[in-house]
Parts: C-alpha cells; structure tokens; sequence
C-alpha cells in the first residue's frame, strides 16, 4: 500500500489529504502522476457547491501526464508514459491533482513523440480544445490560402493563446486578439496575435453589423458571442467552445439566414480519440506558451486568484 497527497474537495472546499492507493477510484491503469496544470474548468471545481464535480468527495483535476505503474490492459505496460484530458477527470473519478491515479485505459493515450510529460500540461484540456477549435474551422473551409482574418477571444488565457499558436504554426497570417484592456495588446502579440481588437469595439445589440471577421475561435460565449455573429463575413464560422463571458446567447437568426454563418460547438472532455490523437499530433510541434510551475501546496492560492489574474498556464508539479 502506498500513501501520498491528493487535493479533495468535500462539496463544502479542498484541501490537500493523505491517502493510500486502496482509496483510488476504479480503472485498469494505476499512474503515479507527474503533473497536472490549472484550467478555467478547474477554478469552478474548486468553489463550494459548484456544478462541475458530479460525486463527493472527489480529487479535483480535470487532466495529467504520468507514468504507468501498473496496467490490466494491453495497450500499456508499466513505463509507459501517458496523458489524460476530460472524460470524468476530477468530476466523476478521482483526477490529477494527486500523486497517483487510477483511470480507466481508453482515458489515456501516449505521449506524443517530441513531448515532455511537463509540455504535454502546458498544453492540456486549453490546448486540445483550441486544436479542435481550429480542425472545426478547418472542416467548415478555412484555409490559409484564404488569408481569412481570424478573431480569437480569451487570448490571455489558455484556449486563445494556444490557438493563436496553433493558427501561426498551421500559417494563417491574419490572427486578431480580443483585449480587455489596452495593456494586454502587447501581451497577446507577444503570444502570436498580428492585431488586436478592444472587446467592446464590437457593436452591440445589432441583427447584423458590418462584416469584419472569416472566421473565429470563441472560449467566451455571452454577450461576445452575441456581438460576434453579426459581425461575421459572408459564409464565415464561429468555434464556440467556451462560457468565459457568459453562458446566455442572445441571438437573431438574421446572420444565419442572411448570411450562411455556421456556430459550430467544440467539446473536448467527450471528443474521440481520433480527433484527440490529430489535435495532440498538432500541439507536439509547438513550443511551451509561458507558464507557471507550482506544487500541490500551492493550489488553494493559485485556483483562488485564477479568476482574478493568472499567468497564460499553469502546471502542477507533483514532486
Ligand atoms: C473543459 C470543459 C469546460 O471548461 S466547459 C465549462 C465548464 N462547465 C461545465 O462543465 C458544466 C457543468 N454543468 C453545469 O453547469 C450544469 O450541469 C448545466 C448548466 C450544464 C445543466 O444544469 P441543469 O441544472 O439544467 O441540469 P443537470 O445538472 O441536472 O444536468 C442535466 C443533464 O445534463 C447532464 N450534464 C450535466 N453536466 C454535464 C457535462 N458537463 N457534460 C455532459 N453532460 C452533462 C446531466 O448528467 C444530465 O443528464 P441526465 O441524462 O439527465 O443525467
Ligand atoms: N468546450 C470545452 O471542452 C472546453 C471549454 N473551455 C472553456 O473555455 C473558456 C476558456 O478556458 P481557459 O482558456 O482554460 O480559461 P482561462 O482562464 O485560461 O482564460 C480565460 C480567458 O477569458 C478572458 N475572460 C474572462 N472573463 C472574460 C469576460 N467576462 N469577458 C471577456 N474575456 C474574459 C480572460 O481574460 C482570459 O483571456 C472557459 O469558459 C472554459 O470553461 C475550456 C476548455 C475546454
């Protein structure tokens, strides 16, 4: 039997434990844990009463990279090193802010060649959901021969910093960040935007507005998103993904019917290997967004300020 700390949040608020192996959710994998990181999904688990953690008492931590340590499937051996995202990570089974977990095979795949169990938290659930943004987008015609101009909110966070990385490694030149506030322009330059545009420069309220954007890639949802559609080109699409800025839409049917706009939905917790595999394929030829390294200790304060301020990620060290 082996005791180590996990992060457990009782329904009323978390706190760092000492537990044994035999307290481990079921899953033919045992991994001892080498990082996790913080997501914007982790942040609401950690609130009291949230709406995000499905069974108490649970280990928060909706993603992690480790090593296995024992494996009933045989698709892993002991060794081998894994990355999981989503599924019930930290919701219904315990999740990676411990320094062991037990999950189920099919949650796990290799790590990509070329990735370090660190970079692949760096990335984590923000990174492939900002690839499976853009492989919608691409679906849906988007081409870098186009030269499309591209909108990308929540670009000082993770979803949007990756995707305009992914965007500049996949050469669409014409990348544009939303900004809160004049000083993050230069911020979300220095993370790959070629332009930057102020959040409230979009028109509000309107059925239609003039035509600015092909296509965008959206973790905030809400009132953007309501001001977003109308401001699409003809024929443009928008990657919905996330609720940063609201959950309600707004919405007339005006920009679909009159102008062809598609809102296509992005889920990464429930997304199938195949997808997962080409979006991690993808994230393996990028290099590190800055980051933040922290320890299990750590986590009250840093999940505390991650809606105030935070640094574009952070990883969490279990050593
Ligand atoms: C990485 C991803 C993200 O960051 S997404 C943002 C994080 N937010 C969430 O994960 C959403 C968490 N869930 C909620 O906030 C609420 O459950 C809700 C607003 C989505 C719905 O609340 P409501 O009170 O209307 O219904 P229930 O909670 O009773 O659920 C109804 C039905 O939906 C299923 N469900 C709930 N959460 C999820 C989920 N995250 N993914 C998929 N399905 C979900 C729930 O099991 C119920 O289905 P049923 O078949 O009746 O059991
Ligand atoms: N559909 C899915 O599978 C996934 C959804 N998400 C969702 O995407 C969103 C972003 O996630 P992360 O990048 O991890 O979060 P993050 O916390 O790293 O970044 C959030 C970004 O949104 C901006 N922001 C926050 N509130 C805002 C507001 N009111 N108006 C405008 N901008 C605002 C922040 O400045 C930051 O740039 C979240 O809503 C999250 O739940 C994230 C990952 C997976």
């Amino acid at each position: 039997m082996q005791f180590f700390q996990a992060f457990i949040h009782d329904g009323q608020k978390a706190t760092l434990q000492t537990i044994t192996t035999d307290d481990l959710s079921a899953g033919e994998l045992l991994i001892r844990v080498a990082y996790s990181d913080i997501n914007y999904k982790d942040a609401l688990a950690y609130q009291p009463h949230n709406q995000i953690i499905r069974q108490y008492p649970q280990t928060l931590g909706i993603d992690l990279s480790g090593t296995v340590v024992a494996s009933q499937d045989p698709q892993f051996k002991k060794g081998d090193q894994i990355l999981a995202t989503g599924h019930g990570l930290g919701v219904s089974q315990g999740g990676g802010y411990a320094q062991y977990a037990r999950i189920p095979a099919s949650w796990a795949m290799p790590l990509p060649p070329n990735m370090t169990l660190e970079t692949a938290m760096v990335f984590g659930t923000a990174g492939l959901t900002a690839a499976l943004c853009i492989n919608a987008l691409m679906q849906a015609g988007m081409t870098p021969e186009q030269n499309p101009k591209i909108l990308v909110g929540g670009a000082t966070g993770g979803v949007g910093s990756i995707a305009l990385q992914l965007l500049e490694n996949a050469g669409f030149s014409n990348r544009i960040a939303v900004v809160r506030t004049p000083d993050q322009q230069q911020q979300v330059r220095d993370l790959g935007a070629t332009a930057t545009l102020a959040l409230d420069e979009l028109p509000k309220g309107k059925a239609l507005s003039r035509q600015q954007f092909d296509y965008a890639i959206d973790p905030l949802g809400g009132s953007f998103t309501s001001s977003l559609l109308p401001s699409m080109r003809y024929n443009g699409a928008v990657a919905l993904c996330g609720n940063a800025a609201g959950t309600s839409l707004p919405l007339t049917v005006f920009p679909f019917i009159l102008r062809n706009i598609s809102l296509l939905g992005v889920d990464s917790v429930s997304a199938p290997t195949a997808q997962r595999q080409k979006a991690w394929t993808a994230l393996a030829k990028l290099k590190p967004v800055p980051f933040q390294k922290i320890s299990l200790a750590d986590l009250p304060q840093a999940l505390n300020d991650h809606f105030t301020h935070h640094p574009v990620r952070t990883v969490v060290s279990m050593t």
